[in-house]
């Protein structure tokens, strides 16, 4: 991304979109090595800092949100910066020193002075920042740049000041060179996914592939790569990082960051918002439609979450506006923890983000993280300790289902934050959810989910996708066409998932990016006359 010159005289550098990603501790430490390939952990968080950068603009609660993460397991938190903060005191706000006390902090471009000294001082122990584009606050002092303000002129010393005399080092992300197995299947993976196979049933001799891929390549590249290697020699000369210039650190520095990139593209390509988004069949027609701030329609319920199993507390808090969009976010920040799986099989990733009932000043308005997870092994385990194959062994003894961790399971399990009570709570989950999983999600109290519906019904023996049609108490939105506006009036039924043509209600739906909310209590419509089902 080309530096942010601004008229005015603050200095643009994490002003812009920056972000960043801290995290501590470990969700899982074992060191698989199967058969599949991995993204490394610094990969992840340097894709989840990307990512958040992307944050849909048009969220209804804020601007664009932040994240920050993990670094060697845990994801404490995912930030971006919104009008007022920037994202490392977005990450200061919400944490606390106590929170990123020797945690690491992923951003997508080099701090700012205001960002850096907040976050030297809370004691993070690391700072990474992607080697692109660099912000008009690092040029350094004296490079002769006529708009360059004298004010910018003065962060990039002391950012550079900071940089060099504090105890945490800050430093271009370790990117890790990209197993070579990896892309392809992650581009594959991705072709395959649930939500893509959804796309293809549903409307079969659509091109999404190559258009799709090709479209969001550019976008992403643009954004985030430099094109020309003369000015990234001279854009990492800026960062203070010129030994990378050198051969043959910079062609490598090059292509890793050219192959993340091509990753996270083949798996935003994966969940296209084309006619399809995430909906809830059994309450879409009763939902309340307002318009966002960007004039995009939201899905507001005037009422609060329905307690776990119970009716919606009267006069509770308001459930979330999320828009298509954020909702799509999301997910592929848990397609992209789906990467890390140490199942030899099935990838699936989760995080969880709730809605406070204040803007905090950062991009992600009032969503914040929760929790991220992926289905691993305890904690701790080494390779090929416990069993790993799947129902299809012939002896049950070897199976892995009594020992993997559930990508819900770990990110209830390591979250960062408290499920808040009485306010909306957002499970992201790229598979539906099974049957173990099920009474966790309506204990944690979760008020919403969002998923796909391949797989539910279906009893495989070892797991079991049964329980989660029948689980009362949240809203489910599954990744489907928009269902018919009105069921009366079209020949469809509620909660049927196939076989809407596209009516023009439902395209207006989807035009207007609409999720479902829950239930309103107010009254329901009338039936008409001669209801056709
Ligand atoms: N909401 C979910 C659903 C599943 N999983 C994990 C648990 C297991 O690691 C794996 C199980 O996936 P499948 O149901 O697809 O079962 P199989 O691994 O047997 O694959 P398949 O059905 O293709 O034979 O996914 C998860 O973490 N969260």
């Amino acid at each position: 991304m080309a530096a942010i010159r601004t008229s005015d005289q603050r200095p643009p550098c994490c002003g812009g979109r920056c972000v960043s990603v801290c995290g501590e501790g470990r969700a899982t430490q074992t060191k698989l090595q199967g058969p599949v390939p991995r993204l490394s952990k610094e990969n992840l968080f340097t894709l989840l800092s990307l990512w958040m950068e992307r944050f849909p603009k048009e969220n209804p609660g804020g601007d664009v949100p932040d994240e920050d993460l993990e670094a060697d397991g845990r994801v404490l938190g995912l930030h971006c910066s919104g009008v007022e903060l920037h994202a490392g005191q977005g990450a200061v706000l919400r944490h606390g020193a106590r929170g990123l006390a020797g945690s690491q902090l992923y951003f997508s471009r080099r701090p700012c002075a205001t960002c850096l000294k907040m976050v030297i001082n809370a004691g993070v122990s690391q700072v990474f920042f992607w080697p692109g584009d660099p912000e008009i606050s690092v040029l350094r002092p004296g490079d002769s740049d006529p708009d360059l303000s004298p004010e910018a002129r003065l962060d990039a010393a002391a950012t550079e000041r900071l940089k060099a005399n504090s105890r945490p080092p800050v430093c271009v992300s370790c990117l890790r060179p990209v197993d070579p197995g990896l892309s392809q299947y992650v581009d594959q993976t991705s072709r395959d996914s649930d939500f893509m196979e959804r796309v293809q049933e549903d409307q079969p001799g659509l091109d999404t592939d190559q258009l799709q891929r090709r479209s969001h390549l550019q976008e992403l590249s643009a954004h985030f790569l430099v094109v020309s290697e003369r000015r990234h020699r001279g854009v990492l000369a800026h960062l203070g990082v010129e030994n990378l210039c050198l051969e043959p650190y910079f062609s490598s520095l090059r292509n890793t960051m050219q192959e993340l990139v091509e990753l996270l593209a083949s798996v935003s390509a994966g969940l296209p918002l084309l006619d399809h988004g995430f909906y809830s069949s059994e309450e879409h027609t009763a939902q309340t439609h307002t318009a966002g701030p960007s004039g995009k329609g939201v899905a507001e319920a005037p009422g609060g979450p329905r307690s776990p199993g119970g009716p919606r507390s009267p006069g509770g808090p308001r459930s979330p506006a999320v828009s298509q969009e954020v909702a799509r976010h999301c997910i592929i920040q848990a397609m992209l923890l789906a990467y890390r799986t140490e199942d030899p099989k099935v990838g699936v990733g989760a995080v969880i983000w709730a809605q406070g009932q204040s803007d905090g000043g950062e991009g992600t308005g009032r969503l914040y993280l929760v929790g991220c997870g992926y289905n691993a092994y305890p904690a701790g385990s080494q390779y090929a300790q416990f069993p790993q194959m799947d129902a299809k062994h012939p002896d049950p003894q070897w199976s892995k289902y009594r020992y993997i961790l559930h990508a819900e399971q770990n990110a209830i399990t390591f979250r960062s934050r408290e499920i808040p009570v009485g306010a909306p709570s957002l499970l992201f989950v790229t598979k539906c959810p099974c049957d173990e999983c099920v009474p966790l999600i309506r204990a944690a109290g979760l008020t919403h989910v969002f998923t796909s519906d391949q797989d539910s019904g279906k009893d495989k023996g070892e797991i079991s996708y049964l329980r989660f049609r029948d689980l009362q108490g949240l809203t489910k939105a599954t990744w489907q066409k928009p269902p018919p506006a009105d069921p009366h009036l079209t020949n469809g039924c509620v909660g049927k998932r196939r076989g809407s043509q596209g009516s023009h209600s439902d395209q207006e739906c989807h035009d207007d990016k609409r999720l479902c909310g829950p239930v309103t209590p107010s009254p329901p419509p009338p039936p008409p006359p001669n209801p056709i089902c």
